[in-house]
């Protein structure tokens, strides 16, 4: 059922229905941006300046950044510590393409040739997986993956307020690197990474070494590769996120929004800085001390 056809049954439900409405007017009136409201312009988001956990409800944050550069990984990472949902669009299309539903050839050949899914499928995929999650009785989330063009990040601004916006930056000889080297187990969805990244120091920039992150005994040959990280298909998503996602960024930027985080090296290093950048050291003592 689509986001069109299911605004009826969705009347119920003040929240859902709202969302729904918005929607609905969104995807059918043309992209534009309401500068007019911004207090913040041009503004880099510092935690003072964020109401990182408005009252009542848990965070609302998005995850920014090149294909390979481990949203993913922090994304999930933070949404353990913080106890709300991690949800990746990517994720959504791929479990779509893995159900063989009416969807699944169409998305196949998109996500196989690296390009972007429609803004309609995706808006309708990320609606009926929140709108779950709230039948659930979650709040908060983590988005991974989404919004990842202009009008997606308009959408989502009517529906609800974003609280802070994680711009993951890593230095592009290392993303194409650690993509090819992306390993999923095919039984227990665990991700993993063989490549062994060395950037040698260079012009004044330090050395950058990522160790790979193999997997444990049990997963080693069940490992499986995304088809969609292949060198021509990663390349041809780094092309698309610059053409399209990269303005994404400014959108945030500009309405004072987006923390900028340079990665840098692997997770030793960056997990404890990106707590420090985020105000979460506290945190993650807390429930290192309760596990
Ligand atoms: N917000 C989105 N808008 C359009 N397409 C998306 C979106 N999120 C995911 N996709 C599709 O799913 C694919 C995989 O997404 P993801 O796992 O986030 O990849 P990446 O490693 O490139 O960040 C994308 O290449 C794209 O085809």
């Amino acid at each position: 059922m689509t986001v069109l056809s299911r605004c009826s049954t969705a009347a119920a439900n003040p929240t859902v229905a709202a969302t729904f409405s918005y929607l609905i007017r969104a995807l059918s009136s043309s992209s534009k941006f309401d500068s007019e409201t911004d207090l913040n312009r041009n503004k880099p988001a510092t935690l003072a300046t964020l109401n990182r956990e408005p009252e009542g409800r848990n965070v609302q944050w998005v995850f920014l950044g090149c294909p390979g550069v481990g949203k993913g990984t922090y994304a999930s990472r933070l949404s353990n510590l913080l106890v709300v949902p991690h949800i990746s669009t990517g994720d959504l299309v791929r479990d779509e393409l893995a159900s063989s539903g009416p969807l699944s050839s169409q998305l196949k050949e998109i996500v196989n040739q690296g390009k972007l899914v429609s803004d309609e499928i995706i808006i309708d995929l990320l609606s009926k997986r929140l709108e779950m999650g709230e039948a659930k009785g979650e709040t908060g989330f983590i988005l991974d993956g989404f919004p990842r063009t202009v009008r997606q990040a308009e959408i989502l601004e009517g529906v609800t307020d974003i609280d802070l916006v994680i711009n993951l930056k890593l230095r592009e000889e290392a993303l194409l690197a650690k993509c090819l080297g992306r390993r999923i187990c095919s039984e227990c969805g665990g991700n993993y990474n063989v490549a062994s990244i060395d950037i040698k120091a260079e012009n004044g920039r330090p050395r950058m070494y990522m160790a790979p992150l193999p997997p444990p005994p049990q997963c080693a040959s069940k490992l499986i590769t995304r088809p969609d990280d292949t060198e021509e298909v990663v390349k041809q998503r780094l092309r698309i996120y610059q053409a399209m996602t990269r303005p994404v960024e400014d959108f945030y930027l500009i309405r004072g929004k987006l923390l900028e985080f340079d990665l840098p090296g692997g997770i030793p290093e960056s997990w404890p800085k990106l707590l420090r950048a985020l105000n979460l050291e506290d945190h993650d003592d807390k429930q290192s001390a309760a596990a």
